[in-house]
């Protein structure tokens, strides 16, 4: 290691340093001693982010190493097995997990063996530390989801600025330094797998797809799978039990009217026309979908409008003509948590009658479980605070080893697919 020309010590720490310094710090996680690691993280240590460091050879940070330490020996037969965890190691680094948190750890670093904190938690049975990191992964998301809000309100204040000197397609650049340094994939909205941890920085549905990308590349429809052309998985028909749980719990008796966001293969839209609804509403914007549509007669079905475009483009039509509907299904592609935010919180608003129902296809960090129980709870406040009640059944899922074979990524996970049902809050 070279030496800058520099009075600043940190710059002349040798590897050696710096390794005995990460070695001092996961020890005292580990050992849970909290009032060494506030020495060290607070001014004994010459290390910038001491609540952040690895070890290079499992990669664990301070988080895992308190939690890992709580893992009892045990066989096969008694893995997971919470009993089997001795309470006061578990109470200590619980202190001692809150105490990083407070420091800035991340929540969802992965070690060598790809497991976040909370994944090492959850698969040691350690329930109270699991929810401990999915808690500060709530709080970590629904700051960067307002961070970033203010972010586009700061480009629209910049457009108006600008206005008259050419677009620029804001929407969908993102700079490295919009994103946070830790997350670099995306909370998932919608069958797409979150790859490394992330739940975090509100970007796309698939880190690779964007809305207005996807919806100029060309698809693969079959009788199984919709793919586009990176062969991510746009629509399975796996999730056929989905959609008919999801049909039958917003559509629960004939003559009702519904509005459907996204074809996709139509299973959810086959199910709202057993039905028999009055009025049957489908938003697509995808021509390769809407051809298929037209060529499988759906514009000839009973009561089916479809509305060719994207719903950003065309539900404000129905809500300045006052269209209402009993029930409202969301299930798009590529697109991220902000869409789907302003999805409920300006669109249903205007378009749900009184005592209707709306659900959405429930994607959101489905490669992983601590991700998906975090944008369960991240969804659940948002939705409360646009005005909206939600109940959520759990389905479970097959197991889908043999799904994935021609299929970029898995986008599914998680064992139990969590159903959401929404109303206005009386
Ligand atoms: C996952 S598929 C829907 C699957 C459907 N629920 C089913 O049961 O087959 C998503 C669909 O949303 C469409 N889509 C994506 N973005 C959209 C947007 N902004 N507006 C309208 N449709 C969109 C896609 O073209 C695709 O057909």
């Amino acid at each position: 290691m070279t030496d800058a020309a520099t009075n600043d010590p940190k710059i002349h720490l040798t590897e050696i340093d710096v390794d005995l310094d990460v070695q001092e710090i996961l020890l005292a996680a580990s050992q849970h001693d909290i009032a060494k690691l506030r020495r060290l993280c607070r001014t004994e240590s010459s290390l910038p982010d001491a609540a952040n460091v690895k070890d290079s050879e499992t990669g664990y940070t301070p988080l895992h190493a308190a939690i890992a330490a709580c893992e009892a020996d045990e066989d096969e037969t008694t893995k997971g097995d919470a009993s089997r965890l001795d309470e006061s190691l578990l109470n200590s680094a619980a202190e001692t997990v809150r105490f990083l948190l407070q420091e800035g750890a991340i929540w969802n670093d992965l070690d060598n063996k790809n497991e976040t904190p909370g994944c090492l938690a959850r698969r040691i049975g350690a329930s109270e530390l699991y929810e401990l990191i999915v808690d500060a992964g709530v709080r970590a998301e629904m700051l960067m989801n307002r961070l970033d809000e203010y972010d586009v309100l700061s480009d629209d204040d910049d457009e108006e600025a600008e206005e008259g000197e050419g677009d620029t397609d804001k929407e969908t650049e993102q700079t490295s330094e919009d994103k946070p340094a830790e997350d670099d994939s995306a909370p998932e909205l919608v069958e797409v797998t979150t790859e490394q941890t992330n739940a975090s920085d509100n970007a796309l549905v698939n880190p690779e797809v964007e809305n207005r990308g996807y919806l100029s590349s060309s698809l693969s429809i079959n009788n199984d799978r919709i793919l586009d052309s990176d062969q991510n998985g746009v629509m399975m028909r796996w999730e056929s039990d989905i959609m008919l749980k999801s049909a039958k719990a917003l559509l629960p008796r004939p003559g009702l009217k519904v509005l459907n966001i996204g074809h996709g293969m139509g299973i959810v839209d086959g199910f709202f026309q057993d039905q028999a609804p009055a009025e049957h509403h489908i938003v697509e914007a995808h021509p390769s979908v809407l051809a298929d549509m037209k060529a499988k007669g759906w514009d000839t079905k009973p009561g089916v409008t479809i509305h060719q475009g994207r719903w950003q483009d065309v539900l404000p039509g129905l809500v300045a003509e006052g269209a209402t509907f009993d029930a409202i299904y969301y299930d798009t592609f590529a697109e991220s948590y902000a869409d789907f935010r302003e999805f409920f919180s300006e669109q249903v608003i205007g378009l749900l009658e009184q005592e209707g129902k709306w659900g959405f296809f429930n994607g959101m960090g489905a490669d992983r479980q601590i991700s998906y129980d975090v944008y369960q709870k991240v969804a659940e406040m948002d939705l409360f605070e646009a005005g909206f009640d939600v109940e959520w059944e759990d389905i479970p899922v097959p197991k889908l080893e043999g799904e994935w074979e021609g299929v970029r990524r898995a986008y599914w996970v998680v064992d139990n697919y969590r159903l959401p049902l929404c109303r206005f809050m009386d």
